[in-house]
């Protein structure tokens, strides 16, 4: 089974198409890496993909589970990572972390026991009572998605997990983002291409809604007759730059 399926997938905003007429498969356990420029369609797709957003036409499906007939059912099984972290600022770190748990149904115990889980796995267990807004940009970003991992999703969206970190926090998010390798599908969207390099093991390349280029970046790269990544991605985002 894929993770993630879409055929055909459209948005339209009156005069304006943001998705156009998708189609790619992502298989379960997968780590897929979708880039574009401000305004390509990411965010809506991920949205439709999701279940948060219509398609205006299209399909998708989510595990096997379609995003508009079966919303409930792929909003169990998956988990989103926002740009702007969901965090609540006034909750301690471990609040966090067990809110959500109890947001999905688990028990007291199991959220307790669940939030100490991922307090250790994401290195927070030294800040779980500390009250979120005090913690640095880096660690928001790494509770923000232990947040979305909580509910053990089979498939995890994560938007621009590392915007604004320094390199060192980002590389530091980037191995935490590895070991998750293999056990769940992910999405993810970036503007940092070495980070999709790094990440991914396909790509995705989108413009004005379309789907320009998918791949490895070296299928990519050997498409475009480019020497990069950044060259590929320049080469085939021109004609929206000067649309
Ligand atoms: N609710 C909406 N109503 C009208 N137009 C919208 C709406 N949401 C998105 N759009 C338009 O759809 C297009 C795609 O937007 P989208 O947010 O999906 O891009 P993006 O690739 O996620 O951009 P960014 O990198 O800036 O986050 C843009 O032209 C945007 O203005």
């Amino acid at each position: 089974m894929n993770g993630v399926e879409a055929s055909g997938l459209t948005k339209r905003y009156k005069e304006r198409t943001a998705v156009d007429a998708l189609s790619f498969a992502i298989g379960e356990g997968e780590m897929f890496a979708l880039l574009g420029q401000n305004g390509a369609g990411k965010t809506t797709t991920i949205k439709m993909l999701c279940g948060l957003v219509r398609p205006t036409a299209g399909e998708a499906r989510v595990m096997g589970h379609d995003v508009v007939r079966e919303t409930a059912a792929v909003k169990a099984i998956l988990n989103v990572s926002p740009q702007e972290t969901a965090v609540a600022a006034k909750l301690t770190v471990r609040e966090n972390l067990e809110l959500i748990a109890r947001i999905y149904g688990l028990s007291r115990a199991e959220a307790k026991a669940r939030a100490e889980e991922m307090l250790r796995v994401f290195a927070l267990t030294e800040r779980a009572g500390d009250r979120a807004k005090k913690l640095s940009g880096g660690m928001q970003r790494r509770l923000s998605i232990a947040m979305a991992l909580i509910s053990r999703p089979a498939v995890l969206f994560l938007d621009e997990p590392t915007l604004g970190l320094d390199v060192r926090a980002r590389r530091a998010l980037w191995k935490l983002i590895e070991e998750l390798k293999g056990r769940i599908t992910i999405v993810l969207t970036t503007h940092y291409l070495e980070e999709a390099e790094a990440l991914a093991d396909r790509i995705g390349i989108l413009s004005g809604g379309r789907m320009k280029a998918l791949g490895t970046a070296a299928e990519i790269e050997a498409a475009t007759g480019t020497a990069s990544l950044e060259e590929a991605f320049l080469a085939l985002t021109e004609e929206e730059a000067t649309a």
